[in-house]
């Protein structure tokens, strides 16, 4: 494994609307994130952590000036296609889980494959079922999301995040919804699966209950970065 961040940003600034509406939410972001890392953003709401992330995840376009590499991919200026490429090496697990409720728990989680078509059908069912598994859901491949608690969702929406082997995940407040057992159950399990799967965690939460699951905590104020320290846990 090299020692080239999987993620580095250098004075990325970034602006919402135009002329005199023109807002400025960013300034001057520098971060480097390595191979491996579990990230933690923290910070006021507002302060820009969605937006942010949102940018490292090729969500929307980073405009140009700074830079923004994501596995050596500059996004700063990057056109929609390359957008598009850029999100193929990512999970994303948001609040809302974003589960399509007319599919089943299996069908979720093989849509986080179906960019995948090396796969033959079965492979892709095989993999999913796997996943769920993982996750500690083999019985409830067949459930529909309404027939499942908040923790049991956002562990689907974790299965088909990591599904298809993702070198980064990004993950925007995942235990907002649940309560704190169901939380930390959940926070264990992107820790676990990505120290086994050796991907990189960006996740922004107000959680101070997980902050313990961080290898690094940053902080983010008045959409600045404020704090870069390595956490330094108590024994
Ligand atoms: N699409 C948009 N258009 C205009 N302004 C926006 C847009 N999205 C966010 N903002 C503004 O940018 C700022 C940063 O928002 P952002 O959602 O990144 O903050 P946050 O730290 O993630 O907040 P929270 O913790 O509440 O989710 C806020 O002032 C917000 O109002």
């Amino acid at each position: 494994m090299t020692n080239e961040p999987v993620i580095s940003i250098q004075n990325l600034n970034h602006y919402f609307g135009q002329g005199q509406l023109q807002k400025q939410v960013l300034f001057d972001i520098n971060l480097e994130i390595n191979s491996g890392e579990i990230v933690i953003m923290t910070g006021p709401s507002g302060s820009g952590k969605t937006t942010l992330l949102t940018l490292i995840g090729g969500l929307r376009s980073a405009q140009s000036g700074g830079s923004l590499k994501v596995l050596k991919r500059e996004l700063c200026g990057a056109s929609a296609k390359e957008l598009t490429l850029a999100r193929r090496h990512n999970g994303y697990i948001f609040q809302a889980h974003n589960l399509h409720n007319s599919l089943t728990a299996l069908q979720n989680v093989k849509m986080g494959l179906e960019l995948h078509n090396h796969l033959s059908l079965k492979q892709m069912l095989e993999r999913s079922a796997q996943m769920l598994e993982n996750v500690g859901l083999k019985n409830r491949l067949n459930y529909y999301p309404d027939d499942l608690s908040g923790g049991q969702k956002q562990r689907v929406a974790i299965a088909r995040a990591l599904v298809n082997n993702p070198q980064i995940v990004l993950a925007d407040e995942p235990t907002a919804a649940l309560d704190s057992k169901s939380g930390r159950d959940v926070v264990n399990l992107m820790q676990t699966l990505a120290k086994e799967q050796g991907c990189t965690i960006v996740l922004v939460t107000h959680d101070n209950r997980i902050l313990d699951v961080a290898d690094r905590i940053v902080h983010m104020e008045d959409g600045k970065l404020t704090n870069n320290a390595v956490l330094s846990l108590t024994p």
